[in-house]
C-alpha cells in the first residue's frame, strides 16, 4: 500500500508544484474507484440489477456485453451522468466524489467542431483544462504526445469536417474526441465504445497509446468495448461482462478462460478468444423463448455471485483497515475540491472564457456552411429591398410603401436568425461535452458566444444596409444611416439571442426551428404594423406588444426615417389635397405633410428614441440571461 501524502492546503503550493495544474505529488497517489450493489432501474424496469466492481489507478477495466447489456448505463453512472436506484460507489473510501473534477467522460457520438483541424481541436481542450500559467510549451508537447500516440500525425492538420467539407474519417473523429479527453489527463477515464468504427490494428494501437499514458499518469481508464480480439482485449487488466444489466463475470481478463471453464464448464476451445466465448455464451438475444434467456442469465448470474467471494475478483485491498478520519483527510479528496475550487478562479474563468472566443472566431470565420451563406443571405436581402422599393418618393402615396420597408428590414432579418440554429446546435453539442468533463461552465460559454455573435451580425446589417439604404432612399444623413444600421444589430441580435434560448432547451433542430419560426411569426403579428398597436386586442396588448423586440426596432427605425422629413400630398382635380393621414400643413395652404405628422398617426410621435434603445437592448440581454439559465439547468 501506497504512503498517504501531506495535504497541500494553500491553492498556492499545488500551482508552485506544477506549472500544468497537476500536482506531481498526487500524480503517482493511488486512486481506488469502488462500486457496490449498483442498481438502476427506468420505470421498474431493471437496467442494472447489483453491479460491483473495483479498479485502481494504473489499470484498465474493459466493460463487455451484448448489445443492451448496460454498458452505457454503468458508464453513464460511474461519471455521475446517471444516478443509481441503490448502491453506492466510493473513491479511496469517499462517498462524496466530483467525477467532473477527477474524470472525463468520452461517451458514444462524437461531438466536434467541423472547421477545425485535429490539433486545433486538441489543442484547445488541453489549453481548456490547463492552468492559464501553462507554458505554451509544455501544452504543445502534450499535444503532440496525445496526436502521436493516437495515431493521428498524418492527419493532425486536417479539419475534422462537416456536411460541406468533407474531412477525416469516422474512426479518426472517434479518436480525436478521445484525445480531447486524454490530453486533459483526468484520473480517471471513462470511454464509451473507444474503438467503434476502427479496425482492428487501429484499435489496438489507440487502446495501447491510451494504456502507456494511463500507466504513465497513473491513471484509471474504464472502457466499453465490443468483440475485441485477443490481443486488444489483453491490454486490459480487468473485466466486467454484464448481460441484461447482470454480472456475469467481473475480475482480471486472464482468470476469465479458467472461469468458464471449471465455473460454467463450457471450456475455451482451443486457439479460441475467451472474450468471444465468453459473449457467446451470455447473449440470449436470439433465443426462440424469453423465458429460456431469462432463466439462462439468471442461472449464470448466480454462478457468478455463488463464486465471487472465493474469487480473486482483483478487489483493491488498499482501503481496508483504513478509517474514516483517515479518508476523510485523503489527499486526492482534498485535491478535488481545491480542483474545484481553482477552477472556479475569476482568473480561470477569464482565461477560459478568452479562449472560447478564440475558439469562436476560428470557428465563425471557417464555417462557409453556417456563416458564409447566412452572410450571402442578407446580402441576397440587401439587394432585394433596393431593386424593389428602389427610388421611394417622398409623396404620402408612398408612406406605407415606406413603412413596410422597416418593417420587412426588422421581421424578414429577425426572421433569418433561425438559420443560426444549426451552427449553436453544434457548438452546443461540443459545450455540453467539455461542461460535463468539467472543463468550463455556461457563464464562459455564454459570454464567448454573445461576445462573438455580435460583430458578425454587426456585419451582415451593414452589408444589408449600405446596399438598401440609399437605393430606396430613406432619411438623407450620415446620422440616420448609422442609426438605421444600429437600430438593425439590435433587433438581429435579439433575434439571434432568442433562437438561442430555443435550441439550448430544444436541440432538436426541427424542434427548434419550428419554435422560433413561430415565436418570430407571432412578434410579427403583435408589433403593431399588420394592426395598429392601439387596435390590438387588449389580451395581447398589455403584454405581448410590449416585450416584442420588433415593436421597439420597427418604432425606432420608422421614428428615425420619418422625423423631419415632409411629403408631398396629391392636389386634387377640384384644387383640394389629399394627403395618407391627417396633415398639420394643409391647413396652412401647404399640400404636404410632416413626417411627425404620421409618427404620431401612427401613436409613435413621441417616444424616447433613448428608451426604446435600452428597452432593445435589454430584451437582448433578458434572453441573454436566459440562455444561461437554460445551460445551467439542462445537462444533455
Ligand atoms: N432512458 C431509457 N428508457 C428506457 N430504457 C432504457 C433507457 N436507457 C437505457 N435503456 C435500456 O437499458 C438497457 C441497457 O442500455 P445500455 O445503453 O446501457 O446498453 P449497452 O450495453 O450500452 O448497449 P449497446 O452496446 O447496444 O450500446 C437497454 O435495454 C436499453 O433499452
Amino acid at each position: 500500500m501506497q504512503s498517504i501524502q501531506p495535504v497541500p492546503t494553500d491553492m498556492q503550493d499545488v500551482e508552485a508544484q506544477n506549472v500544468t495544474g497537476q500536482n506531481p505529488q498526487l500524480e503517482q497517489h493511488q486512486l481506488v474507484l469502488e462500486w457496490d450493489h449498483l442498481c438502476y432501474s427506468i420505470k421498474d424496469k431493471a437496467i442494472l440489477s447489483d453491479v460491483s466492481g473495483t479498479v485502481s489507478s494504473g489499470e484498465m477495466l474493459a466493460v463487455m456485453g451484448p448489445s443492451g447489456a448496460g454498458k452505457s448505463t454503468i458508464l453513464d453512472i460511474l461519471a455521475q451522468r446517471a444516478h443509481p436506484t441503490s448502491g453506492k460507489m466510493t473513491i479511496n473510501g469517499n462517498e462524496t466524489i466530483d467525477m467532473s473534477s477527477l474524470g472525463s467522460y468520452v461517451e458514444q457520438n462524437d461531438a466536434l467542431l467541423g472547421v477545425l483541424s485535429v490539433r486545433e481541436t486538441i489543442q484547445f481542450a488541453a489549453r481548456l483544462s490547463l492552468d492559464p500559467s501553462t507554458p505554451r510549451e509544455v501544452i504543445e508537447e502534450r499535444v503532440s504526445e496525445t496526436i502521436t500516440g493516437l495515431g493521428l500525425s498524418e492527419v493532425s492538420s486536417n479539419r475534422i469536417g462537416n456536411a460541406v467539407q468533407r474531412g477525416i474519417s469516422g474512426g479518426q473523429k472517434r479518436r480525436v474526441t478521445i484525445g480531447s479527453s486524454l490530453v486533459t489527463r483526468p484520473k480517471i477515464l471513462l470511454l464509451d465504445e473507444p474503438t467503434s468504427g476502427l479496425d482492428s490494428r487501429t484499435s489496438r494501437e489507440v487502446l495501447l497509446a491510451i494504456r502507456n499514458i494511463a500507466i504513465e499518469h497513473n491513471m484509471i481508464v474504464i472502457a466499453s468495448i465490443h468483440q475485441p480480439n485477443w490481443e486488444t482485449i489483453s491490454l486490459f487488466d480487468k473485466l466486467l461482462l454484464l448481460a441484461q444489466g447482470r454480472t456475469m463475470y467481473a475480475g482480471p481478463v486472464d482468470k476469465l478462460d479458467s472461469y468458464v471453464a471449471q465455473v460454467l464448464e463450457r471450456p475455451v476451445a482451443l486457439h479460441a478468444n475467451p472474450t468471444d466465448h465468453a459473449l457467446d455464451l451470455v447473449n440470449t438475444d436470439f433465443f426462440s423463448d424469453a423465458t429460456e434467456g431469462k432463466n439462462h442469465i439468471n442461472e449464470l448470474a448466480s454462478r457468478w455471485k455463488a463464486h465471487e467471494s472465493g474469487f480473486d475478483s482483483g478487489r483493491n485491498t488498499l482501503e481496508i483497515g483504513r478509517s474514516d478520519a483517515e479518508k476523510a483527510v485523503d489527499p486526492i479528496h482534498a485535491w478535488s475540491q481545491e480542483r474545484r475550487v481553482a477552477k472556479q478562479s475569476l482568473r480561470r474563468a477569464f482565461h477560459q472564457t478568452w479562449i472560447l472566443i478564440e475558439r469562436n472566431i476560428l470557428n465563425y470565420s471557417r464555417n462557409l456552411l453556417a456563416y458564409g451563406v447566412r452572410l450571402g443571405m442578407y446580402l441576397g436581402m440587401g439587394v432585394l429591398l433596393a431593386t424593389v422599393w428602389v427610388n421611394l418618393a417622398p409623396t404620402s402615396a408612398k408612406i406605407n410603401d415606406r413603412l413596410s420597408v422597416h418593417f420587412f428590414s426588422v421581421a424578414f432579418l429577425g426572421f433569418m436568425s433561425v438559420a443560426g440554429i444549426p451552427a449553436f446546435l453544434e457548438e452546443r453539442q461540443v459545450f455540453m461535452r467539455e461542461r460535463l468533463n468539467g472543463l468550463y461552465g455556461p457563464g464562459a460559454y455564454v459570454i464567448a458566444n454573445s461576445v462573438c455573435t455580435l460583430p458578425y451580425l454587426f456585419v451582415c446589417a451593414a452589408i444589408f444596409a449600405v446596399l438598401c439604404y440609399w437605393s430606396i432612399g430613406l432619411h438623407p444623413g450620415a446620422t440616420e444611416f448609422f442609426k438605421f444600421l444600429a437600430i438593425l444589430v439590435l433587433a438581429v441580435y435579439a433575434a439571434e439571442s432568442q433562437s438561442a434560448v430555443v435550441a439550448a432547451a430544444l436541440p432538436i433542430f426541427v424542434a427548434a426551428l419550428a419554435v422560433a419560426s413561430f415565436l418570430n411569426g407571432f412578434w410579427m403579428c403583435v408589433g403593431g404594423y399588420f394592426i395598429k398597436a392601439v387596435n390590438l386586442p387588449r389580451f395581447w396588448y398589455f403584454w405581448a406588444h410590449f416585450i416584442d423586440y420588433q415593436t421597439y426596432a420597427f418604432d425606432l427605425l420608422v421614428v428615425n426615417d420619418f422625423r423631419g422629413l415632409v411629403f408631398d400630398c396629391q392636389t386634387l382635380a377640384d384644387g383640394s389635397c389629399q394627403c395618407d393621414y391627417p396633415s398639420s400643413l394643409v391647413s396652412q395652404g401647404i399640400c404636404q405633410i410632416r413626417g411627425d405628422d404620421v409618427l404620431n398617426a401612427l401613436g409613435i410621435g413621441g417616444i424616447n428614441f433613448g428608451l426604446y434603445i435600452g428597452i432593445l437592448i435589454a430584451i437582448t440581454l433578458v434572453f441573454r440571461i436566459l440562455l444561461y439559465v437554460v445551460l445551467v439547468f439542462k445537462k444533455r
